[in-house]
Parts: structure tokens; sequence; C-alpha cells
């Protein structure tokens, strides 16, 4: 374990793990560490904790700088226990602590932690906590890399706690990036590549909030404390999360009884229209089957739907199908939809003969194993007329697909 100061009373508390750590699938050759902070002032905080298997050591450490029961808060900015891990043997030994996350933290803590009977405090964008002596500032960051993941930012200190965003995955005793004895670079951008990327969109909406904050020293919970030329790593965020590529074409092709799958695709439209690709829609029952082939070839993903009638597809969609078949299709993204009343067999027989086509099918699965987002799902099926969280349920997939179309990586 590790003790270092960043600020006055605010100390860094790591473990450093370099062991060749598995993680997300991949195994992490130079290991990691695992970052948290204690703000020693008149309510004592502690920002994030450690891995799991490490909760008692952290424990220990903490106890030399300071007795447990005095500890007020417990930031938890993201509940995956490589960084929540600690709470399990903290939370004991600080029973005068809040717990402060998000609202879609605390279900997830509680019952990963038995922490039930547990206060906790609920912080929302923008809010700030005052810990006697500094003040906290919070920002939820949705979806990067996990629904409830927030960051904190110190105003005193001009400290960024942002938890996994802005980490790398390196066991150092170097502490902070300057320190380093090789160029840090080849590493956060490996990180990011690996972790964030996919996630990118939501970078862009942090980046756009550190704008209004000044600040002087990133401490992430993982690796490298950034504290020199900080802007170069925000400014390198920004530009691996931009659109890479302009000239994407999106086709969907569509049957329906009465216009719900019609809606479906529509709204999909909408979506890739927003982020500038350019997209075409055809009713496979009023268009000639040789223009919808055609727009197919030159598409870079292609979207079929159908309703569902008497557990079926309706209309000619299956001819346009069987030609898929026959197709090189190679590189390009598929994914079937479709508006249904109870069963929806037909999307689940489009899935089908996607594939048996050499297109990239997206599955719920697939996106899961990739990305752990599960808020995006295929194929994508609509109950009725799409509305409400039915039409966020179509923008999150054809946004999901707009930015594996849009990024180079
Ligand atoms: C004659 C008929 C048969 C249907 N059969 C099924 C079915 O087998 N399974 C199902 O999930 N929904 C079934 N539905 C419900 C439709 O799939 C549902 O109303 C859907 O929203 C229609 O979408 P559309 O307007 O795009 O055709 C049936 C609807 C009708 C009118």
């Amino acid at each position: 374990m590790n003790k270092v100061m960043l600020a006055k009373n605010t100390y860094l508390l790591g473990k450093m793990d370099d062991r060749e750590v598995p993680f997300h699938r991949l195994i992490l050759a130079k290991g990691t560490t695992y970052n948290a902070y204690l703000l020693k002032t008149e309510k004592p905080t502690v920002i994030d904790t450690v891995d799991l298997e490490f909760g008692r050591e952290f424990v220990e450490y903490l106890s030399e700088l300071i007795d447990p029961k005095e500890i007020q808060y417990i930031v938890i900015n993201h509940t995956e226990p490589d960084h929540s891990g600690g709470l399990a043997a903290l939370a004991g030994r600080a029973p005068n602590a809040t717990i402060v996350c998000t609202e879609i933290a605390v279900n997830e803590l509680k019952e990963m932690y038995k922490l039930h009977s547990r206060s906790f405090l609920v912080v929302k964008d923008g809010d700030t906590l005052d810990i006697g002596g500094k003040t906290l500032k919070f920002k939820e960051t949705p979806y990067l890399h996990t629904e409830e993941t927030m960051i904190t930012y110190c105003i005193e200190d001009k400290i960024l706690f942002p938890c996994d965003i802005f980490s790398t995955h390196v066991a150092t005793n170097a502490f902070f990036a300057d320190e380093a004895d090789f160029d840090i670079i080849e590493d956060f951008i490996g990180y990011y590549n690996a972790i964030i990327h996919p996630h990118r969109r939501y970078v862009r909406t942090v980046i756009n909030a550190l704008q209004e904050l000044d600040v002087q020293m990133i401490a992430p919970s993982h690796g490298y404390i950034l504290r020199e030329d900080i802007q170069k790593y925000i400014d390198l965020y920004a530009t691996m999360s931009a659109d890479t590529i302009n000239d994407k074409k999106v086709t969907i092709v569509y049957t329906t009884i009465r216009n719900s799958t019609k809606k479906v695709a529509d709204n999909l439209k909408k979506i890739f229209e927003e982020n500038n690709i350019q997209t075409s829609v055809f009713n496979a029952d009023k268009s000639d089957k040789a223009t919808i082939l055609e727009s197919i070839k030159e598409a870079d993903a292609v979207f079929i739907g159908s309703s569902t009638k008497y557990a079926d597809m309706i209309g000619n969609l299956e001819d346009v199908l069987k030609d898929l078949i026959k197709m090189d299709l190679e590189g390009k993204i598929g994914a079937a939809f479709g508006s249904y009343g109870w069963s929806g067999e037909a999307i689940e027989v489009i899935q089908d003969y996607l594939n048996q086509t050499n297109l990239d099918v997206q599955s719920t699965s697939h996106v899961i194993k990739t990305t752990g987002m599960t808020h995006v799902e295929f194929p994508v099926r609509v109950r009725f007329t799409p509305k409400d969280e039915q039409l966020k349920k179509i923008e999150h997939s054809a946004t999901y697909v707009a930015d594996l179309l849009l990024s180079a990586i």
C-alpha cells in the first residue's frame, strides 16, 4: 500500500497489483493499481476504494492515517468491484460514514455488499458536498463506462477524481505520470481503446463538463496521477472520442400491417441522420427489389424489420432475405427489428436469416460481451406502436451502430 499526498490533507491510498491481472477478458500484462483517496478534512471523506480482494489490507492501511470511525463520507464513483470492493471491509469499520453515489448505484451497492440498512446520500449532476474545509462537486457520467458512474471534483484542490476515465493499467511505484521513467502515452491510449472507446459518445460529455472546471490534477482510479500538461491528456481523449469517418450509409428495409414497424424504421433513420449518416428506408412491399438490393450493396449497415403476423414475417420481406444470403456482405453491419404484439417470431426469423449471411450481425449478447453495455438491445424488439421507453431503446441501438460506423478503431 502506498501513501502519497496530492494536496494538503488529500492522500492517495493505492494498492499495486503487479500480477498479470485478468480484467474484462484481457490480461493486464503490466498489472494495475487501484487508487483510492482520503480527504482528511473536518468531515473526513474517502473517494473510491480498492479491489474486493485487497479490502482488508486497504482498511488496515487507511487506519494508519485515520480512525475509520471518524470517516463521514465514502464517495463511490463507480460500482465495479475493482473500485467499490473495499466497501465490504470498510463499511463495517466506518459505521458513521454515509455512502455518496448516484441513484442507480445505491441498489447495486446495497445488493453487492449487503448494505441494506446503510445510510446513502444520492447526488445528482452539479450537486456539491461540503466536507468541512473542502467542497466536492459531482458530475453524473452515465454509460462511461457503466450506467451508474459519476466523477468527483474537489473545488479547493482543483483535483478531478474521474475513477476509470483517464486511467492507465500499469502497476507503478511512480505515482505521477511525470515521475515515470518512460512515456506513459502508449499505456494511456491502450487503456482508452480497451475500456473507454466503445463509450466514446459519453466521453464528449465529460470533455464539455471539464471546460467549466479548473482542473490542475487528474487522480484516476488506475495507474498514474496526471499533474503536468493535463490538457494534453484531455485533448487526447477529445481526439480519440471524435468521429473519424463521415461518409457512411445505412439501408433500412421493412414490412408492416399498420405502420408500427414503419415507425421503428423512421426512428432509426432519424437517429442515423442526426449522426450525419445517409439513410435509405424501403417498404419491401412498395419498392422494387432490385433497387433495395442495390442500396444494400452500397450500405455499411443494414437493418431488416417486419411486424409479426401469425408467427411469421409480413409480405415480400422473405424474398429480400433469401437474396441477401447469396450476396457478399462482408464488412457490413446487420441488425433485425420489428414491432410485435406478444411473441414477435418474425424478428427472430429475420435474425436467423441474417445469421446465414456474412454480415456482422448485432446481438445483445455480443454487445454485453464486448462492451459491458446492457442498455443496447439487438434485435430491436418493440411491442406495438413505439413510444416512451421503446423510443429510447430504438435510439440506443441506432446510436450504438452509428458509433461503430463513425469510428476507425
Ligand atoms: C392478424 C394479426 C396477427 C398477429 N399475429 C401476431 C403474432 O403471431 N405474434 C405477435 O407477437 N404479434 C402478432 N400480431 C400483433 C402485431 O405484430 C402487432 O400489432 C404489431 O404492432 C403490428 O405492427 P405493424 O403495424 O408494423 O404491422 C398480430 C396482429 C394481427 C393484426
